[in-house]
């Protein structure tokens, strides 16, 4: 257990998943002096230190409380969790929340010079990837009967290395199986990173301080999806143009020095407008429309 009485933070070190975790805890307005080759970086205005380490190791932290909390993708969440059931190893932890970034799925792929193959094709054949739980849990449940090669990485040259004959890695855009000449297949698990935590954890301080956290993390995300929408709008055409205006919000109307026709409308949208919107919009008569980002929103 974590009996320091600073609450802990697990994030990546370097990687995919660094960057976005290191800029959501400024947002969260925690300040952190981050020095490239620290694993430890203590923070200068909350009581909380962020421990930098490989993602693998992320959730195993939490699980065992040597960190309260940790950011780490679901597919290696869920492949360590299922490691440790079957070792029976602490693997309890609280979901938090689910973020906006590091999604990409874990999915099946072979040579694509094998063309189009069913999942009945997978029988016999061996299998290389990272997430061996993972993939021997699917490979139960549709009953295929496949060997699974573990490799910790270069997972996608395996077919090619006569290591394996098909692989199941994480696939984001697609560029790396159409680089290695792989088609892709079934998606096995579909993942986000996301915010976990000890499940144990009953320090009254740390669970207060998430709690002043957890506000924050949705105003950064709600704030992330809103937009501050400013026009100038016709009297006469008021109505026409709050239809076509997204979300249910009511807007804010204001007067216009030296115009009697004209009035300024501000809103706060739960979504962006889109050009063909506006272009709506401006032949209803509206003008000067513009569309800002919002950067932190308290309801
Ligand atoms: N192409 C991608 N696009 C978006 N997110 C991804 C992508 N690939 C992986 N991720 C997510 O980011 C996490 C970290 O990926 P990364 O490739 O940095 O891991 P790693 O090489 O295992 O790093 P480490 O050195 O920390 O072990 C993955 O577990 C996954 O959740
Ligand atoms: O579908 P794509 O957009 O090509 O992304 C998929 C690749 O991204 C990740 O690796 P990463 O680039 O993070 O490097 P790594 O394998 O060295 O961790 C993942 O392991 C895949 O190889
Ligand atoms: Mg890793």
């Amino acid at each position: 257990m974590n009996t320091n009485n600073r609450l802990r933070i697990a994030i990546q070190k370097s990687g995919r998943l660094s960057k976005d975790c290191q800029s959501l805890l400024k947002q969260l307005g925690i300040k952190l002096n981050l020095r490239e080759q620290r694993l430890i970086a203590h923070s200068t205005n909350m009581p909380i230190d962020v421990l930098r380490v490989r993602d693998d190791d992320i959730p195993g932290l939490v699980m065992d409380g040597v960190c309260d909390l940790g950011i780490v993708g679901e597919n290696v969440l869920v492949e360590t969790q299922a490691e440790r059931q079957r070792n029976q190893q602490p693997s309890e932890v609280t979901k938090l929340a689910k973020l906006d970034f590091g999604y990409c799925r874990l999915a099946l792929a072979w040579p694509q010079e094998l063309g189009i193959q069913d999942k009945d094709w997978f029988n016999g054949k061996r299998i290389a990837t990272t997430y061996p739980e993972i993939l021997k849990q699917y490979l139960e449940k549709e009953q295929i009967e496949a060997s699974v090669v573990m490799l910790t990485g270069s997972v996608e040259v395996a077919p090619r290395a006569g290591l394996a004959d098909a692989i199941c890695d994480l696939v984001s855009t697609g560029a790396t199986l159409e680089a290695n000449g792989l088609m892709q297949g079934d998606t096995i698990l579909e993942s986000n990173a996301c915010l976990i935590q000890n499940a144990n954890l009953n320090d009254d301080d740390k669970l207060s301080l998430i709690n002043k956290l957890m506000p924050r993390l949705r105003g950064v995300k709600q704030a992330k999806e809103s937009k501050y929408i400013m026009l100038h709008a016709p009297k006469a055409r008021l109505d026409e143009i709050c239809a076509l205006l997204p979300g249910t919000g009511q807007p804010t109307l204001l007067a216009l020095a030296g115009s009697e026709d004209y009035v300024a409308l501000h809103m706060v949208s739960s979504e962006t407008l889109f050009w063909e919107t506006m272009e709506e919009l401006k032949s209803l008569g509206a003008n000067s429309i513009l569309v800002m980002p919002i950067e932190k929103m308290m309801e």
